[in-house]
């Protein structure tokens, strides 16, 4: 079997593995009450506004905390979490049903290597995708950084260039670690919001997003501890240094996100294939011939009548 063939067998085997084993949402019974009931009204706010189903793609470079990020969120360990970034570079897709809602999350590995992105890695994540609407992406970080790298300009690039620019309307940035002791000069939310800022300029850059973009879809940013030995609140609940109960703040901005207007991001055949390079430049004939027959076609023809009307003939003719 050639290399594209075993990928595309390996991506539908994943798809109808994955579409079959849609599985009770039990690890929503792992969580204290209070985020139980938080999380049931937010189920219950999206099948009001008609959407049953909601299907969450995670991104993000490599060991930032996505898997651990979506099994936190679920309440299992479904997904491979690793202290080294995974060597065999595949995504996953995993479908929870409760009380008629289905959530499917789909966790990728990370796109870089030696400081480049995987195209071979980003493409396997591209046919995994096909015929998949993505309703929310889940673009992960860590908060404790204290600068952004021209890799992830790259990233957010990479999946700009593979998702079309909109898939950053409907993007969430998560920072992992949230539970930090900021410096001494800065309080917490000082802190988040320097590093939030630097990496949302990041985001819009390499979406090449224009000004009046930044302040329409402007990007919502979601908080994650994943680690076990998160503080918790009187309710049992996980909270980070600000006293946010994070689980139910997440779920909260991702309803946010899905019930947006803007319709999911459709992932076709085109989209993969991306522009056709035979396309380039077809928008501009038009103007081409306009610009030939206006400012060459004319003066000529125009010039040839003048030539022809001021000729003066010779006496011996
Ligand atoms: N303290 C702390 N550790 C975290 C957090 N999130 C993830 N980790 C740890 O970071 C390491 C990498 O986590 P993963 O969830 O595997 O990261 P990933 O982004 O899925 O990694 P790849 O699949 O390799 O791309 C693991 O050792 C996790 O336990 C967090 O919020 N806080």
């Amino acid at each position: 079997m050639r290399l594209q063939e075993l990928i595309s067998f390996g991506n539908n085997w994943e798809v109808s593995m994955a579409s079959q084993f849609i599985r009770e949402w039990s690890g929503i019974q792992q969580f204290p009450l209070a985020t139980q009931d938080k999380l049931l009204e937010l189920l219950g706010r999206l099948k009001e506004k008609k959407k049953d189903r909601l299907m969450i793609l995670v991104m993000g470079k490599g060991g930032v905390g996505k898997s651990s990020t979506v099994n936190s969120i679920i309440g299992e360990r479904e997904v491979t979490v690793s202290a080294f970034q995974s060597e065999a570079p595949r995504p996953t897709m995993v479908s929870w049903e409760r009380s008629g809602f289905t959530l499917n999350v789909i966790d990728t590995p990370g796109i870089v290597e030696g400081g480049y992105i995987n195209s071979q890695a980003l493409d396997i994540i591209k046919r995994f995708l096909l015929n998949k609407t993505i309703d929310v992406l889940l673009y992960v970080d860590r908060l404790h950084a204290y600068r952004v790298d021209s890799l992830d300009g790259k990233i957010v690039k990479a999946i700009s260039n593979s998702f079309g620019q909109e898939i950053w309307h409907r993007a969430i940035l998560v920072l992992t670690h949230a539970q930090l002791s900021p410096p001494d000069c800065l309080s917490y939310d000082e802190f988040l919001a320097r590093r939030s800022e630097a990496l949302l300029k990041v985001v819009h850059h390499g979406a090449r997003f224009k000004k009046k973009d930044i302040q329409k879809f402007s990007i919502l940013v979601g908080l994650v501890e994943n680690s076990s030995r998160c503080n918790k609140n009187e309710k049992d609940e996980k909270i980070l240094p600000n006293g946010t109960a994070w689980i139910p703040s997440i779920v909260e901005t991702i309803t946010k996100v899905a019930l947006t207007e803007s319709t999911g991001i459709m992932v076709d055949q085109k989209l993969i294939d991306g522009p056709n390079p035979n396309d380039r430049g077809k928008l501009f004939i038009p103007l081409i011939l306009a610009f030939q027959y206006f400012f060459v076609l004319q003066p000529l023809q125009r010039s040839i009548k003048n030539d022809v009307k001021n000729e003066v003939n010779s006496k011996w003719e």
